[in-house]
């Protein structure tokens, strides 16, 4: 029979995972040499658990996998809970393995170094940011605790929990056997595609809006062939942003209301049928819609339900539905119907003397990509994660409902770690917390590119609160930086250092670049400024 900590990695790597980050300590040092030595999924170590465990969130983003965090108990397990918190928000399946204390340490009958209020403190933190716990503290049942937790992660497509007390890594166990995933009832399947189609053939104006659990669980492909074969147009939120990057002929664009592209508002908002696939109702995703979500007019399907109107289909996967309705529906309006209009993206940036505005790093970018090819992105919260709206559509994984700062290098250290080369756009306020994960590149051979927005501040709360000093950052020259922790830095102030930095970055390999523009306080992205617009009118309009 296996030890446990191998049969929990094979489960792992059965389910889908396809890495480990990981900071040990000793309540899973004994895990953790098994990690390294066995080599049954590869393993990087980060320097803050908060990136560890934005890391396995954006690795998960982009493979379609399980994101896989390794924490030590107490001090490490309580660091990373609100990248798990952002992981649950975002439906991003990370399993976080947190260290615990052995079965006779729990009853020595002292108070345990790294334990908060009790011993088991840790588990009632991780109960409210996880979907399923598992404490593996008896090997006659962690074999069945595994699979059924490793279920909950794929099926939810959310995080979960599991407590590795430190005497249970060499514990014989049964092999972990994976439980069969649970399909849709095909009465209720049917019944619920028939009324889907009815409600899209009486509909004049249909539309399609499309979010992230459309990539969590693999059906982006399936979708395109079902807008193409219903002829419908179709959208992403803002937090779908860079879904369907392959797909040039199908996104119309993004819907962002009352800050977006109006002819991508107007076919939302015009709409009498919004068929909405995979999305979060979120402030970030409607808060500035002109006319709010209407059940009379919407479909709605998301967490393994589909609600029409005022009825819902319970248990219903998001892939079952999704085939049901390719395999059934009957072509419809030519495909020409499908790019009636297509959002348009900035190109040319003249490379002169003229100072750099955040949108010209858009521009500067959709020349870059029309030159190289599109790279995938991750983003910070601030004005970077505006600007990318004004980025060709091109795959993204950024906190556009949580918002929670921190995520975007460690992210790219996530993404550039399954073998991809991103793109980090971040915000100075947000690199101050991250950034120095960059420091880690050198000894895994990753070479990403930063564009770091420094602004000397904290832009983003200054539009709400002009007149609050504390927005004020200092300039801490972040391209000197990078280049004492094994990068090439370069700091631009005009248009034409902006491009050259970047043509310099893309070609150079094997070290990461940071690209650290310099920027006016009190300059935004047109998008930002698009947003902060429709917020206080917002606003306005409510107070009265
Ligand atoms: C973990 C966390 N703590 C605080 C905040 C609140 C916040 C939202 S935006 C922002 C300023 C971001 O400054 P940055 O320089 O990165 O970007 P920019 O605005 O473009 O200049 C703060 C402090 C959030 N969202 N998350
Ligand atoms: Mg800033």
């Amino acid at each position: 029979m296996p030890a446990l900590s191998h049969a929990l990695l094979a489960a792992l790597k059965d389910h889908g995972a396809r890495e480990i980050f990981g900071i040990p300590g000793d309540f899973v040092l004994p895990l953790f040499k098994v990690i390294e030595e066995s080599s049954i999924l590869p393993s990087v170590t980060l320097s803050h658990e908060p990136a560890v465990g934005f890391a396995a969130d954006a690795a998960a983003r982009y493979h379609g996998g399980l994101g896989v965090a390794v924490v030590t108990y107490g001090a490490g397990a309580f660091n990373v809970v609100n990248a798990v918190a952002g992981a649950y928000a975002e439906r991003s399946p990370v399993v976080v393995i947190a260290g615990a204390p052995g079965a006779r340490e729990r009853v020595s009958g002292f108070l345990l170094h790294h334990q908060a209020r009790t011993v088991d403190t840790q588990l009632a933190v991780f109960k409210e940011v996880t979907c399923d716990q598992a404490v593996l503290s008896d090997p006659a049942t962690a074999p069945a605790q595994i699979a059924r937790v490793l279920r909950s992660a794929k099926e939810l497509s959310l995080p979960v929990y599991v407590e590795f007390p430190r005497d249970m890594v060499d514990a014989e166990v049964e092999p972990v056997r994976p439980l069969p995933p649970r399909a849709a009832n095909r009465e209720a399947l049917d019944e619920c595609v028939d009324e889907i189609l009815a409600r899209i053939a009486r509909a004049e104006r249909p539309v399609i809006v499309v979010d992230v659990e459309i990539r969590r669980y693999g059906v982006e492909d399936r979708i395109a062939a079902l807008a193409r074969k219903l002829g419908l147009p179709l959208v992403t939120t803002f937090m779908g942003r860079g879904l369907l990057d392959n797909a040039d002929d199908v996104v119309a664009g993004t819907y962002l209301g009352a800050a977006g592209d109006p002819a991508i508002t107007q076919l939302v908002e015009d709409a009498d049928l919004v068929l909405m696939l995979g999305v979060i109702l979120s402030d970030t995703n409607f808060a500035l819609s002109n006319r709010a979500p209407d059940p009379r007019r919407m479909i709605l399907a998301a967490s393994r339900e589909v609600q029409i109107g005022h009825h819902a289909y319970r248990d219903m996967p998001l892939g079952d539905l999704i085939d049901a309705l390719e395999a059934r529906a009957t072509p419809r309006a030519t495909a020409a119907g499908l790019l009636r209009q297509r959002s348009t993206y900035p190109r040319g940036l003249a490379a002169d003397d003229l100072p750099i505005a955040p949108s010209d790093i858009a521009t500067a970018i959709n020349d870059m990509f029309d030159r190289h090819g599109r790279m995938p992105m991750t983003s910070d919260i601030g004005d970077c994660l505006f600007t990318a709206m004004e980025i060709d559509n091109t795959a993204l994984a950024a906190p556009g409902y949580y918002a929670g700062m921190g995520f975007g290098v460690p992210a790219g250290i996530g993404v550039a770690s399954t073998g991809l080369r991103p793109l980090i756009l971040v915000g100075d306020g947000a690199f101050q917390m991250t950034g120095w994960e960059l420091g880690n590149c050198r000894r895994y051979g990753l070479d990403p590119i930063v564009v770091l927005f420094n602004n000397c501040s904290w832009e983003m709360l200054r539009v709400f609160q002009p007149e609050s000093r504390f927005n004020d950052l200092d300039d801490w020259h972040y391209a000197e930086i990078a280049n004492s922790i094994g990068g090439t830095g370069e700091r631009v102030a005009t248009r034409a250092e902006l491009v050259a930095a970047l043509e310099r970055a893309v070609h150079r390999r094997g070290r990461f670049s940071l690209v650290e523009v310099m920027l006016p306080r009190g300059k935004t992205s047109d998008t930002l400024a698009r947003f902060v617009a429709g917020f206080k009118s917002a606003r306005e309009r409510m107070a009265k």
